[in-house]
């Protein structure tokens, strides 16, 4: 597949979803337990930048590949049989261009990620369940108050079997330090935003002597942030539920998932880049005209490009900090505009 040159106005991006069933035993493996056949619900996503109009036809081809891989053994199929293989092997079948990224999830907390210079990142994602309050936000803020969170971790580092190990056991000791507590009692956490805490876990587990690429803390389902060693980015999620007419004429609708990312430095006292809550006061007007809407003569083409399209013409001039807006018309499919961006995405 060939890809449009990503420019700084942005490229726009097919993205795609597909899960999987398999068993796999794998010899060798750092954590003893995968050297038995056990079975996992894998999920691949693909973004892969578009052609002029477009619509893709990744899907099809992705469901493609993943039907070669549905209920079967892996050890028939793959040698070492771990995601690094696994990915590989999927992303050959795509034959992905330059600018394309994606994701083997080996069950929901960890597998692999391509970035969009081809780098192999594995991650791991964990739980931790805290209170905190933000210090410094004005006075009425929710925030301000004293509320706690399921927070989500996501660790990446560059991509190496076995290396997972090491970093759980490092991770252990910080969890058993962030679960249950109140993070503004930590020593470097009196502002404990999601931004700080994303640094926060970043400096301990560098010194540690562990290798990352980003750290990423998801405050909420909806909101959260990443920081890969100098550049903080934060995303916030929102979903509206819309008719249009189809391509074909028809009347049909979804309820799409929109997610708004920003880059921006950040601001030492709120310890924030742009607050979250600011980001979805901002987006509001725009909002109010999508969500319980017809959007048919907003955009007559009637494709989730197209409505992409007219989001991001008139969100970039409220956000001038957005890089990102994924659009999700189904949990599997989707568009995405995006300027160019470095490491994992996720
Ligand atoms: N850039 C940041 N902004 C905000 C942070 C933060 O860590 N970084 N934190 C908060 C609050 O702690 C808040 O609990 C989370 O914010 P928000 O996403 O606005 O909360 P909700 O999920 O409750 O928002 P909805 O209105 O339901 O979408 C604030 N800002």
């Amino acid at each position: 597949m060939k890809a449009e040159a990503t420019e700084s106005a942005g490229a726009r991006h097919d993205w795609q979803a597909r899960g999987f069933e398999a068993s796999r035993r794998v010899p060798g493996a750092a954590d003893l337990r995968l050297q038995g056949r056990h079975g996992h619900s894998f999920r691949v996503e693909v973004c892969h930048p578009l052609q002029g109009e477009s619509s893709g036809g990744l899907g099809d081809l992705l469901s493609n590949v993943v039907e070669r891989l549905d209920y079967q053994d892996l050890d028939l199929l793959f040698s070492q049989r771990h995601d690094g293989e696994i990915w590989h092997w999927i992303e050959k079948q795509l034959d992905l261009a330059p600018g394309s990224h994606g994701c083997l999830a080996s069950g929901p907390r960890q597998g692999v990620v391509r970035d969009t210079a081809g780098r192999l990142h594995g991650w791991m994602r964990d739980r931790f369940e805290s209170a905190h309050f933000l210090p410094n936000v004005p006075a009425g803020h929710k925030c301000g108050r004293l509320h706690g969170h399921g927070f989500e971790a996501v660790l990446f580092f560059p991509w190496e079997e076995g290396q997972v190990m090491q970093l759980k056991t490092q991770w252990a000791r910080l969890h058993a330090q962030l679960h249950g507590q109140c993070l503004n009692e930590l020593r470097g956490l009196d502002i404990p935003t999601s931004e700080i805490l994303a640094s926060w876990i970043w400096s301990r587990l560098q010194a540690q002597g562990q290798v990352l690429t980003q750290v990423t803390v998801y405050e909420t389902a909806s909101s959260g942030s990443s920081f890969d060693g100098t550049r903080y980015r934060i995303w916030k999620e929102q979903s509206f539920d819309s008719a249009l007419r189809s391509p074909e004429g028809g009347l049909w609708g979804h309820t799409y998932r929109l997610r708004l990312g920003l880059s921006a430095p950040l601001d030492e006292m709120m310890g924030w880049t742009q607050d979250f809550g600011e980001v979805k006061r901002l987006f509001d007007p725009l909002y109010r005209e999508l969500d319980h809407q017809p959007l048919h003569d907003k955009v007559p083409a009637g494709t989730t490009l197209a409505l992409l399209d007219w989001i991001v013409a008139r969100t970039r001039p409220l956000l001038p900090a957005l890089d990102r807006l994924d659009l999700y018309d189904t949990p599997g499919s989707g568009k995405v505009w995006t300027l160019p961006i470095h490491g994992p995405l996720r």
